[in-house]
């Protein structure tokens, strides 16, 4: 759970005037737009009848205060805003949360009760406010355009933890200046793009990042290397006689075969540094960032151990069956390559020269 590092916002103490005439605690139960107070009517203002006198002079309820037109268009408003099934809020020239409905109040963790009158802005990370603050300036430069954009912003929740939403802002044609906030939660839409990208990105068979992933970080890490100058090596791996394998102890067998050996590489792997991949079939590959010739060749020899060290009693094999794997080696240091594509190919084909001169051996490219 994403939680954020910046401080809750402030919940700053209500003022006297916060509690003035531009901010009403509306609440949908207190019925419809019906119910809401109204102006008393112009023809009986300021005339008092027998009947009316005689119903004043009763104990009752205290006479309700005039409502201004503006006041009354904030609550028309303010009636639409809990009645939407969207998450909705309702904003003042000063950021001052007029009205909220139980939607929005939930993205925060609270209820519409407990945001009343704070500052909208500070339920927002601070890199994520100027977007929100620039969607207000379009909305206040062009009244006339019904579109106003959209902006992705990360809200903090009452607890700390951040919420993802989606949020578009229009100005309300009232007497007062007065912001409609509407939003929508991204947390599936993100959830769903991130357990894409891993699939994308992932060998379904091994867990190992695939080929795509691979090339994309060679060319990362070749651009970074360059820029630092500093030395990257490539490692080209490939299990020795894998036919043979599949072809005495099935293909089910090879399968859990290239699963161990990955798991094998992985170890071999220098912690925090690079990345093994599968590339393909029953071909690996290593990209060792900041190692030169020598680290390199050391690495290999340790996924050469690795590999050795493999047994497959767990999965019913005898304890004689055993694998090894042919391995290619390029570095690029003092511009040897003009570019990635020529450093993995130089790796590929100091593999060969393994594969050709006997297997389970390490090949150092030229
Ligand atoms: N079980 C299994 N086999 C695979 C997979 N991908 C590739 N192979 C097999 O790997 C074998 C590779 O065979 P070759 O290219 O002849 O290589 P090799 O037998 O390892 O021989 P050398 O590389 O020359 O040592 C083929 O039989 C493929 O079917 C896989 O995902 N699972």
């Amino acid at each position: 759970m994403k939680t954020s590092t910046e401080t809750f916002p402030p919940f700053p103490e209500k003022t006297t005037a916060d509690a003035g005439a531009n901010v009403l605690a509306f609440h949908p139960q207190q019925g419809s737009l019906a119910d809401l107070p109204t102006e008393p009517k112009s023809k009986t203002a300021g005339k008092t009848t027998a009947s009316t006198a005689a119903v004043a002079a009763q104990p009752g309820p205290a006479p309700q205060q005039p409502v201004s037109p503006a006041q009354q268009q904030l609550n028309t408003a303010l009636l639409w805003v809990h009645a939407m099934v969207d998450a909705a809020v309702l904003v003042n020239a000063k950021g001052k949360i007029l009205g909220i409905n139980r939607f929005a109040a939930r993205y925060l963790g609270t209820t519409p009760d407990a945001l009343m009158g704070h500052c909208w802005p500070d339920f927002m990370i601070k890199r994520h406010q100027p977007r929100y603050l620039s969607l207000v300036d379009s909305a206040l430069k062009d009244l006339s355009s019904p579109q106003h954009g959209l902006a992705e912003v990360s809200l903090i929740k009452v607890n700390g933890e951040l919420k993802d939403v989606e949020l578009s802002v229009s100005r309300l044609p009232l007497a007062e200046p007065t912001w409609l906030v509407l939003m929508r939660d991204l947390s599936f839409y993100k959830e769903e793009c991130m357990k894409l990208h891993m699939l994308a990105s992932t060998d379904a068979l091994t867990a190992l990042p695939n080929r795509r992933f691979f090339d994309q970080q060679l060319q990362q890490l070749w651009q970074e290397c360059q820029r630092k100058q500093s030395p990257l090596s490539v490692l080209v791996i490939d299990v020795d006689f894998f036919k043979q394998f599949n072809d005495q102890h099935g293909h089910m067998q090879g399968d859990e075969c290239l699963r161990r050996v990955a798991a094998a590489l992985s170890l071999a792997l220098p912690a925090g540094v690079g990345l093994v991949a599968r590339y393909g079939g029953e071909e690996f590959a290593m990209l060792l960032p900041h190692h030169n010739a020598e680290m390199a060749q050391q690495v290999a020899l340790n996924v050469q151990r690795q590999v050795q060290q493999l047994d497959f009693c767990e999965q019913g094999l005898t304890a004689d069956v055993t694998v090894s794997v042919s391995q290619g080696i390029a570095t690029e240091s003092r511009g040897l390559y003009p570019n990635a594509q020529a450093l993995l190919a130089a790796a590929d084909t100091a593999l060969y020269r393994a594969k050709s001169e006997g297997r389970d051996r390490i090949g150092q490219s030229c």
